[in-house]
């Protein structure tokens, strides 16, 4: 951001230099001498007929032009004849390229019998329209203006103002396309007599000639200074770009880490949950996971058809620690679960370890007698399994359907028929007596 207001401040300081320099500065300057090499003639009308005469000499470094002007023609006239480029034949025409410059600056001192107009002529050359052979082919690009006498110097003419003089179109028959001020291959600068003249005699006095314009036209100097602020705007909004390109990839990319901590995180909460619920040593649910499966969130029970369940416990299991270890009875837990596991429909028959050398088998859509059938199926595989170390292993079942009671109360029923399983000999199922 610094950075971006140090360059719109040098951008500006630039911007406005330039316009200074342009304004005070950077002129492209052409002086015509009265005594250096361009030749300068006077002419006067005897050429067309007439019988005006002009002489000019200098005096003091200014060029002098004195004209007698006689009305025997019908448009007399004197001038002074600056000859810029050479029209011999047979050489190519080079004159001077005016169209570089805005304006012209002329001091000079006119005295006339009446407030006389004079005329600026700026004569070019253009095959499309010129004859060498025919001086009068070169294009009149004129001015006429009075107050001449006793103006302050220099008069200051704009070059636009040049207008291309009517008589001389239609005489020569120019073409629209040719019709317009040109200024690009100047030959001849003619200082003349006006066109409302009377006779007497008029003297014309030039101290210097000046054209000035710019190297840099206002037109071209705007056009750099619009360029350079556009590509300062372009350059800035593809860097602009760039960098929100930059910080949207960060972004994606942080959001892609986020989104994959999450998944991990819920993964480990998820893991958390499981071993919570389940028994470390069996793997089958705890208490804590059968209960979350088989109350809802409300903590009403989650049964369409009924919930039946056998209260299972190993019997005499006291007897395989002392006997065999307290690791074979781990095993053995294990492999009890995993047998009465491998025996059941997980999705509809839910094996947990109450406690100790408890389990409990829910089922949540079976009645009771569906749950004795099980039960009992259970109650054989069991005490026909090989056990490891040639144990014999039997296990006892207390089994009740649920009906409109606390769930602590239908365990205590369960516990209770598992109790007369026990003291009826073990290796054996009672149904609990209805509540
Ligand atoms: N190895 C092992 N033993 C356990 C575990 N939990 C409980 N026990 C043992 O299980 C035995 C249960 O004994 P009792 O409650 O007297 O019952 P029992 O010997 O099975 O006799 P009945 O239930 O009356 O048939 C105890 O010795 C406990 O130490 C366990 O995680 N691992």
């Amino acid at each position: 951001m610094k950075s971006e207001i140090k360059t719109i401040l040098v951008l500006f300081c630039v911007s406005a230099l330039m316009l200074i320099l342009h304004k005070v500065a950077l002129d492209r300057i052409f002086i015509i001498e009265m005594d250096g090499d361009i030749p300068i003639l006077a002419l006067d009308d005897k050429s067309a007929g007439g019988s005006s005469s002009a002489i000019t000499f200098m005096d003091g470094g200014r060029r002098i032009l004195q004209c007698e002007l006689s009305a025997s023609y019908q448009y007399p006239f004197c001038e002074l004849n600056f000859q810029l480029a050479d029209l011999s034949q047979g050489q190519p025409v080079k004159g001077g390229d005016f169209s570089k410059y805005d304006r012209v600056g002329l001091w000079l001192r006119y005295t006339a019998p009446v407030d006389a107009g004079i005329r600026l002529h700026l004569r070019n050359f253009n095959p499309d329209y010129s004859d060498l052979a025919d001086e009068n082919s070169l294009k009149f690009n004129s001015i006429e203006w009075f107050a001449v006498q006793g103006s302050t110097q220099p008069i200051w003419i704009p070059l636009d103002n040049m207008q291309v003089s009517t008589w001389w179109l239609s005489e020569n028959k120019v073409s629209l396309k040719n019709s317009g001020p040109e200024l690009t291959n100047i030959t001849t600068l003619e200082l003349s007599t006006g066109t409302m003249v009377v006779e007497g005699k008029y003297e014309l006095e030039v101290e210097k000639i000046e054209f000035r314009g710019k190297f840099i036209s206002k037109e071209q100097l705007y056009l750099i200074l619009v360029s350079m602020w556009m590509m300062f705007a372009f350059v800035r909004l593809v860097y602009s770009s760039i960098k929100f390109n930059k910080t949207l990839r960060f972004f994606k990319f942080r959001e892609q880490e986020l989104t994959t901590i999450n998944h991990l995180l819920d993964n480990k909460s998820r893991e958390l949950q499981d071993r919570v619920g389940r028994d470390v040593l069996t793997g089958v649910l705890n208490r804590q996971g059968l209960q979350a499966i088989i109350f809802n969130q409300d903590g009403s029970i989650n049964r369409t058809k009924g919930l039946s369940i056998a209260f299972i416990d190993i019997d005499y299991f006291k007897q395989v620690n002392d006997n065999f270890g307290h690791k074979v009875g781990d095993d053995i837990l294990i492999e009890f679960a995993r047998l009465i596991e491998d025996n059941t429909r997980h999705s509809t028959e839910i094996l947990a370890r109450w406690g100790g050398e408890e389990f409990i088998l829910a089922c949540p859509n079976s009645n009771l007698h569906e749950v004795e059938l099980l039960a009992e199926k259970i109650r054989a595989i069991i005490a026909s399994h090989r056990w490891p170390q040639g144990i014999k292993l039997t296990c006892s079942m207390g089994v009740a359907q649920m009906s409109e009671e606390t769930f602590e109360d239908f365990i205590q029923r369960a516990d209770l028929a598992l109790y007369q399983a026990k003291k009826r000999g073990r290796n054996r199922i009672v149904s609990a007596v209805k509540n």
